[in-house]
């Protein structure tokens, strides 16, 4: 399997509408949780019923090649689940744009975003933009993150990336999370493009 087909599964229209509606359903979960105060019934009647989601999910877990969550090209973030969405409003080979907001579930504390959650956000759309400009999969040899204010959850952000440099396999992107005028936070990031016999490309074809 290329690292194309991985990254763009071929799934139906509308199985990738369901999909995304099973992320926004569980997203929503996960920002009521983090939001809910001390109550016990309901504490307990969400574990019941989490449990009964794990007994359900656990006997279908199938490989890294065949799974769905991040390999949905046409959905935020590639449908990955663990990461905010980033809803993508122009793309060029160099440079991409978007707005993303961060629920509660991302809450570090004050109302806003947790540091490492910033920090998820650039990996991701730094390390995506590196791939497609350099054509194949990359890794994140550092990322380096400036926390210029608190990021706001909630709230509708700004985020932004663009190719600094590239020097041989060593692709070094840059990006921003902005809230209107302010800069929030200020990402910069080194991925180096896998060799043939590096990670991602031999393991989905062994
Ligand atoms: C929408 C759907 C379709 C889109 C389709 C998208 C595709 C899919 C996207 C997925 C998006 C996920 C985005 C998350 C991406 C991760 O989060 S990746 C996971 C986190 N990263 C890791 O686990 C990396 C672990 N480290 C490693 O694997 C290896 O150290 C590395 C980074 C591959 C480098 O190893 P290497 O290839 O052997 O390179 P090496 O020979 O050591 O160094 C090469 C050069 O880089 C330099 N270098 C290496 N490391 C460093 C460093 N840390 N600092 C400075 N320089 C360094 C060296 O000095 C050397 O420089 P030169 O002498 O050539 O000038």
């Amino acid at each position: 399997m290329s690292w194309e087909e991985m990254f763009k599964g071929d799934f139906a229209a509308e199985d990738v509408r369901a999909y995304g509606t099973l992320v926004e359903n569980l997203h929503a979960v996960q920002n009521a949780l983090a939001a809910m105060p001390m109550d016990r019934e309901a504490i307990d009647g969400l574990a019941a019923d989490l449990a009964s989601w794990r007994d359900r999910l656990e006997p279908a877990v199938t490989d890294e090649q065949h799974q769905v969550n991040g390999r949905v090209a046409e959905l935020p973030v590639r449908g990955h689940a663990m990461l905010p969405e980033l809803r993508v409003s122009s793309r060029t080979k160099d440079r991409v744009e978007g707005t993303v907001r961060f629920g509660r579930w991302f809450m570090g504390g004050g109302m806003a975003v947790h540091g490492g959650a910033v920090s998820l956000l650039f990996d991701e759309v730094l390390g995506i933009l590196a791939s497609l400009a350099a054509g194949g999969i990359t890794r994140t040899a550092y990322l380096h993150t400036d926390y210029r204010a608190l990021t706001p959850i909630d709230t509708d952000l700004e985020a932004v990336a663009w190719i600094d440099r590239v020097e041989g396999r060593k692709w070094f992107v840059r990006g921003e999370i902005r809230h209107g005028d302010v800069v929030c936070a200020e990402g910069e990031g080194l991925f180096l493009r896998l060799l043939p016999e590096q990670g991602l490309g031999r393991r989905t074809e062994d």
